[in-house]
């Protein structure tokens, strides 16, 4: 899959997620519609699909998060700030609105939560 940036301008020469050749720091992900799964078997392969590319968003999002720790005046826990969860759960329940703001909530301050902890673990580890 796809991992660190070497050149965004230079394609890959075949994606090994999709297949097709594009920048080595973009994720192309295919989404499939409920619709066009009929068997058990093909509702979990598309749903492997789909965590597999959740979970590279995830890793990404979180060496994100660590680094906001680290230029905010306050980072970790104790810097939380509701307002900016609850814009970012905001901006996220226009995109997914069969799970909505409470959904989401629940999800996001899981997802938070687990960059922050993360991003401890990382500051505490010896280098
Ligand atoms: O934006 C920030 O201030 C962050 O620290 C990042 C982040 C996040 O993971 O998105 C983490 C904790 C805050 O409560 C809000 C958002």
């Amino acid at each position: 899959m796809h991992d660190q940036v070497i050149d965004p301008t230079e394609p890959t020469a075949s994606c090994p997620a999709c297949g097709r050749a594009h920048a080595a720091d973009e994720l192309r992900v295919p989404l499939p519609s409920a619709a066009s799964v009929g068997t058990l078997g093909e509702a979990r392969t598309a749903i492997d699909g789909l965590d597999a590319a959740l979970a590279t968003l995830l890793e990404r999002r979180a060496e994100i998060a660590a680094v906001v720790q680290r230029l905010k005046p306050v980072g970790g826990h104790a810097g939380r700030d509701p307002g900016r969860e609850r814009q970012i759960v905001e901006a996220m329940a226009a995109r997914a609105p069969s799970l909505g703001a409470d959904r989401l909530a629940r999800i996001m301050t899981a997802v938070i939560e687990a960059g922050l902890d993360a991003a401890a673990d990382a500051a505490e580890a010896p280098r």
